[in-house]
């Protein structure tokens, strides 16, 4: 079953109101967050606040993963694991031995950020480390740490967003794109969005409710792409019953391939429908 994560939310972990008004969004999970989020001198009152969000319930079908303040953070890692979550969230993973010191001390699937040029550099090995459930790309420290220039294109990112989605791909874990920073900027968010989806991130991670809505638009397969995808399985099973492995639909030329990319777009469809009518 493909689990939909078009949209995922980080929210501060020091912020009540904001893990209050989480339980109350459309987002597909949410990524509470006691790093970047959290000034140092809140990494406490935040690590309680958390805890207390989580273990309050409320959350359904959102997945909620949280991300450690430091990926080598015991007091983190040992929080985490008493808590109700689905996964944690390792920052600036740069090799598969922080995964791999991690995985010993959490019960939880593991997502790595990668947003270094050693992690970039390392994105295959970290993401066919064992027990990682996704890659997701700080596309804000990779500016930083690249020296480029945040341009509406994304030019400089681009061949690390690449890397990204080739380890993801590789090791068959899920790859979520960068936030865009720009809130006021719509029409750049929904161009970012689009990107990612021609790419082929599952998903975009996001800062502020308001994305929500374009991030859930675009990231689901357009109504007429499934009615495409539903004439490929039905013209498929046709031509199969002819004996053919090769066929002409919507006069295109189709391959088991074909059928194999439809159906799982028709899946992530199906999905995303049940959770809309839950
Ligand atoms: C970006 C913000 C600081 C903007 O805050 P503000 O202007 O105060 O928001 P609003 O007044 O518009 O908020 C309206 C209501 O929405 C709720 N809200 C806002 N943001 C969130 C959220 N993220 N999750 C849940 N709810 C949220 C407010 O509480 C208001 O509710 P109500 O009281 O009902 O009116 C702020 O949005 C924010 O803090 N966003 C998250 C920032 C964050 O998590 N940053 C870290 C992750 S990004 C990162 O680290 C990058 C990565 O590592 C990289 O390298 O690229
Ligand atoms: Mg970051």
């Amino acid at each position: 079953m493909i689990r939909p994560r078009r949209s995922m939310l980080y929210v501060p972990g020091d912020k009540p109101r904001a893990l209050e008004k989480a339980r109350t969004l459309p987002v597909d999970g949410l990524i509470l967050d006691l790093e970047d989020a959290v000034a140092p001198e809140n990494k406490a009152v935040a690590r309680e606040t958390v805890a207390a969000a989580l273990n309050g319930g409320g959350y359904g079908e959102r997945e909620c993963l949280l991300r450690l303040s430091d990926p080598t953070s015991e007091v983190d890692l040992a929080l985490a694991d008493a808590l109700p979550l689905d996964g944690i969230v390792l920052p600036k993973v740069e090799t598969p031995e922080t995964v791999r010191l991690a995985a010993a001390r959490t019960r939880h699937p593991i997502w790595c950020m990668i947003e270094t040029p050693l992690g970039v550099l390392n994105a295959g090995a970290i993401a066919g480390a064992f027990r990682v459930g996704g890659l997701i790309a700080g596309t804000n420290d990779l500016a930083k740490a690249l020296h480029a220039r945040h341009v509406p294109d994304r030019a400089p990112l681009l061949p690390s967003l690449g890397m990204i989605l080739l380890a993801a791909r590789a090791h068959d874990v899920a790859a979520l794109d960068g936030v865009h920073l720009d809130l006021d900027d719509a029409a750049g968010f929904e161009a970012s969005c689009r990107q990612g989806v021609d790419m082929g991130f599952d998903g975009k991670t996001l800062v502020h409710p308001s994305t929500i809505e374009p991030a859930n638009r675009l990231f689901a397969p357009p109504p007429e792409e499934v009615a495409a995808a539903r004439r490929i399985v039905a013209g498929w099973a046709e031509a199969r019953a002819q004996g053919l492995g090769v066929a002409r639909i919507d006069g295109r030329m189709v391959e088991q391939l074909h059928v194999d990319e439809a159906e799982r777009l028709i899946a992530l469809a199906d999905a995303i429908a049940a959770r809309a009518s839950a």
